[in-house]
């Protein structure tokens, strides 16, 4: 598991740490994990040409001392001073090494193989400053490799948030913990491949973080087993209550993915048993309500739902609930804090930004602010569906799970009819919520990378390069060899 925690946590991490270690050690063990980065991106360090953007703090001091370590093994390395100060030890290190100070920084950068931004990390705020925006632009331009010490500067550390331009990184070197803005989108965006370098934070950082990427071995250890013993309903009868006269594909899609999610038996309830039963003849079909449809351990509603009653209906039993898509437009809050069991709201940005009551651009800008501010308002768990998928729990001390496998190829119709279907079948083979939804975010998003890498190379394991677009159904076949990959693999993801 990949965890990240905040900026004040990992400040106090960093200051106990630093109390029991001579002056500088850290900064010269994180200077140490950079330029061993930036020597293997490089390949060949002797006679590189490497442009250093240095802020006015400890960020800058880092740039400056690896690129001090860079100059001493033969690299050609100038230093650009963006900010009012610069870190004195670090510059006369530099200095000392062989660096120079830039005297015309657009002709270094244009001639750079390498560009270190060092302009802000963990004390930055708000976006670039106008005085650095050409700068970073020209780094940009150059076509060198850049890569960003710490955070991209520019980007908010904790939220994610991008506030006007922020560095466009090829890779980010970070430090003693991953930071939020690494993994969450928008700012993940601008990190390019994330490295972390260990500066012996460990055991120093709070027991839970503020954010979690699970990999394949812990999806593994929450995939339900089925044991001797069990029968349908010991697996979980999982009721779907999806479709309408005018979306009948909805409920197809939703009931292919709860057959691939554990559950013992899927029942459908609605008006598309017809269609249901045509692709899906193992599935248990009820016209409705959904309270006369028989035993049931978890409901998912509102896949292609319309104006179908049954929310209420649903809302009423005692079985955890996942609401999704149609489902969520007519949702009572009081009605969802009210429930004794779970609740899982499973809505897109623009479905957060109508429960939010404000605008889809607010709730993509500040994803990790809106999915926690929706949990606690609903009292339930939320999976916020986009780039990068989120769940938090209502209990706010939680650490929210980023989703690693999303793929822009999910963004295709019907796909999330399978995400509620597959999400409501872990539920209802007794995950918790937090753990069914982000383990059905992780099968889903490694089902869609499989379904397209096929598409575009013929069958079989899929290849790292190349893809196809695909639809919700692919998605929803290419679940069981999901399913194999992460119970087969490590700790991928
Ligand atoms: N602590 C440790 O043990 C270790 C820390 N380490 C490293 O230190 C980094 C944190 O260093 P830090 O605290 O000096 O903050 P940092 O990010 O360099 O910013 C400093 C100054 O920038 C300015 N500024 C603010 N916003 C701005 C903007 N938008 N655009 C431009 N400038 C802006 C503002 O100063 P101002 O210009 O306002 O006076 C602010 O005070 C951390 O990320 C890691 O790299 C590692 O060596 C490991 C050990
Ligand atoms: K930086």
């Amino acid at each position: 598991m990949r965890t990240a925690y905040r900026v004040q946590d990992v400040r106090a991490a960093e200051a106990a740490l630093m109390a029991r270690l001579p002056e500088g050690a850290l900064m010269r063990r994180a200077a140490a994990g950079l330029a061993a980065a930036c020597a293997g991106l490089l390949g060949r360090v002797y006679g590189a040409r490497v442009v250093l953007l240095v802020g006015s703090g400890d960020n800058g001091g880092d740039a400056l001392y690896a690129g001090a370590r860079l100059a001493r093994r033969g690299a050609g390395v100038s230093a650009v001073a963006l900010g009012g100060r610069v870190h004195e030890a670090g510059l006369a290190a530099l200095l000392a090494a062989g660096g120079r100070v830039a005297a015309d920084p657009h002709a270094a950068l244009a001639r750079a193989d390498l560009v270190l931004d060092g302009i802000t990390g963990i004390g930055g705020r708000g976006g670039l400053r106008p005085e650095a925006v050409p700068v970073v632009r020209a780094a940009r331009e150059s076509g060198a490799v850049v890569v960003a010490v710490d955070l991209p500067s520019g980007v908010d550390a904790d939220t994610g948030a991008v506030e006007g331009e922020a560095v466009r990184a090829d890779a980010t070197v970070t430090f003693g913990a991953y930071k939020p803005g690494l993994l969450v989108d928008p700012a993940r965006a601008y990190a390019g491949a994330v490295r972390l370098v260990d500066i012996g934070l460990g055991g120093l950082l709070p027991a839970a973080a503020e954010l979690e990427a699970l990999q394949h071995a812990d999806v593994a250890r929450l995939l339900p087993v089925p044991g001797a013993e069990s029968d349908k309903y010991r697996r979980g009868v999982v009721g779907v209550v999806a479709g309408s006269a005018r979306y009948p594909g909805a409920a197809v899609l939703a009931v292919a993915g709860a057959l691939r999610g554990g559950a013992g038996a899927v029942r459908y309830v609605g008006p598309a048993g017809g269609a249901v039963l045509a692709r899906y003849p193992e599935t248990l079909v009820h016209p409705g309500p959904p309270g006369g449809a028989g035993r049931v351990q978890a409901w998912v509603i509102g896949p292609g739902l319309g104006d179908t009653p049954g929310v209420d209906d649903v809302l009423a039993s005692d079985a955890p609930v996942l609401v999704d898509a149609d489902g969520l437009r007519l949702l009572d809050p009081a009605a969802v804090r009210a429930r004794p069991a779970p609740t899982l709201l499973t809505p897109h940005a623009g479905e957060a930004a109508a429960l939010l009551g404000t605008a889809r651009d607010e709730v993509e800008a500040r994803r990790l602010e809106a999915v926690r501010e929706l949990a606690g308002r609903y009292g339930a768990t939320v999976l916020l569906k986009g780039s990068t998928t989120l769940v938090a729990d209502p209990s706010p001390g939680v650490p929210v799970r980023v989703n690693p496998t999303g793929t822009p190829w999910l963004a295709t119709a019907g796909s999330g009819d399978v995400l509620s279907g597959l999400t409501g079948s872990l539920l209802a083979a007794g995950l918790a919520p937090r753990d069914a939804a982000s383990a059905g975010a992780y099968l889903h998003g490694l089902a869609a990378r499989r379904a397209a890498a096929r598409g575009a190379h013929g069958a079989g394991p899929a290849p790292a390069a190349g893809a196809a677009p695909l639809t919700a159904h692919e998605v929803a076949e290419a679940l069981p060899g999901a399913w194999r990959d992460v119970q087969g693999g490590g700790g991928r993801g």
